[in-house]
């Protein structure tokens, strides 16, 4: 085989897999195994990324609906993961494809072994041609924590493998300019080249029962992959060979192309990755140079400091209102900052022993999207 790129990432979300009064649909979980099939017989490297353990688990606890509860959701994913993979096991063991179970968790992602020997096991199952399914491991997920939805996961699954699309498949085919479950006026966007803060203002929550984050987390997924990156598709697989056009570029639903300046694999750590160890609350002034003057963050805008951090721990920024807009590496320890926020450079350098002025240096700095 060439040295082409023929790894791609695709995401499945509860409502693609159960009924929504939950329980899996083994009829939808045929029908995207012939269409995983299908891809593996071209060639293509298949990573799927799919939710559907709480909604297939919480009927068999006895749970009416799917529940809120973080340990009821967590009890419902234990009976439904293996529902799920059971299920996958399968419908893909009739092609002779074999499957491989994968649990995640967001901390997975910060420490760079963990996450570096997913990635290795990975790799190892391509190579044997099994496809990997991954999910998060609700079980020992901590509520804050949480991806929660399976969209940011997808993200940053194709961000560290380098996939050359994701694929999100959901009950909607594509992004319209509204929630088009409550706006049938709603017209459909085929391509969006930037996500900007018109797209994160016509992103609704999720549609159905079973489903969790709607098109903003998706959006949210969008980004971190375009700005890795790596291309997106949004949209909906119903019928024979449509994850195929979805692949080929002629999918029914939105292609995101990647950010212009796509991000290095450092900045990516900072603002996917990384463990947050404090935060950081800026002035206007200082905001707008982290934001629109491609500025470092000096001390004398500093309003706040929150958390116990280190120099070189990634720490959040946020406005006086409470706006997350980015992230970076800090230079100053959380006490040293305290003692010396709201100070120009100089007496700053008098003050505390720090090996630059910068509390955040531009280079080690990554703005969020507005939203
Ligand atoms: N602008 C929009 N365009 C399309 N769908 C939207 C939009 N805003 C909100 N939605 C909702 O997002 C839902 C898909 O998200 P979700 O229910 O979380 O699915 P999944 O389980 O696949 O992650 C759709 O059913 C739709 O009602
Ligand atoms: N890990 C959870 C994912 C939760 C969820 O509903 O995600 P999604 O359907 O992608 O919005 C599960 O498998 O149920």
């Amino acid at each position: 085989m060439s040295n082409e790129n023929r790894r791609i990432v695709l995401k499945f979300g509860s409502s693609s897999l159960t009924s929504p009064e939950g329980g899996l649909d083994r009829s939808k979980i045929e029908y995207f195994a012939g269409e995983i099939a299908r891809l593996h017989a071209r060639g293509e490297e298949q990573i799927i990324v799919s939710s559907g353990a709480v909604a297939a688990g919480f009927r068999h606890i006895g749970y009416k609906s799917r529940p809120k509860l973080l340990h009821e959701k967590q009890a419902s994913a234990a009976v439904g993961q293996a529902l799920l993979m059971q299920a996958y096991n399968e419908a893909l063991s009739r092609y002779g494809i074999g499957v491989a179970q994968i649990l995640l968790t967001r901390s997975d992602f910060s420490n760079r072994k963990r996450i570096q020997n997913a990635w290795m096991t990975m790799q190892e199952l391509i190579r044997n041609r099994i496809i990997p399914i991954i999910n998060e491991n609700d079980t020992v997920s901590i509520d804050e924590l949480k991806f929660g939805d399976n969209d940011t996961l997808s993200a940053l699954v194709a961000n560290l493998v380098k996939a050359r699309l994701l694929v999100i498949i959901t009950d909607t085919d594509g992004i319209y300019t509204d929630d088009p479950r409550r706006n049938p006026q709603a017209e459909r966007l085929t391509r969006i080249d930037e996500i900007n803060d018109y797209i994160w203002s016509i992103a609704g929550g999720a549609g159905s029962s079973v489903g969790t984050g709607g098109m903003r987390t998706k959006i949210g997924a969008a980004s971190i992959a375009t700005r890795g990156g790596i291309p997106v598709f949004i949209g909906s697989a119903s019928e024979e060979g449509d994850i195929a056009m979805a692949v080929n570029g002629t999918g029914k639903g939105t292609y995101f192309s990647t950010d212009a300046d796509s991000l290095s694999m450092k900045h990516q750590w900072i603002g996917f990755h990384s463990d947050v160890k404090g935060s950081i609350m800026v002035d206007d002034g200082a905001a707008d140079a982290l934001l629109h003057l491609g500025r470092s963050l000096l001390a004398a805008g500093v309003i706040d400091v929150t958390g116990d951090f280190q120099p070189g721990d990634v720490v959040e920024v946020v406005t006086k209102d409470g706006v997350t807009i980015g992230r970076g590496v800090v230079n100053y320890a959380s006490q040293q900052l305290q003692a010396v926020r709201g100070l120009n450079s100089d007496e700053v350098m008098r003050r505390v022993n720090v090996t630059r002025p910068e509390v955040i240096h531009r280079d080690e700095w990554i703005a969020f999207a507005a939203h």
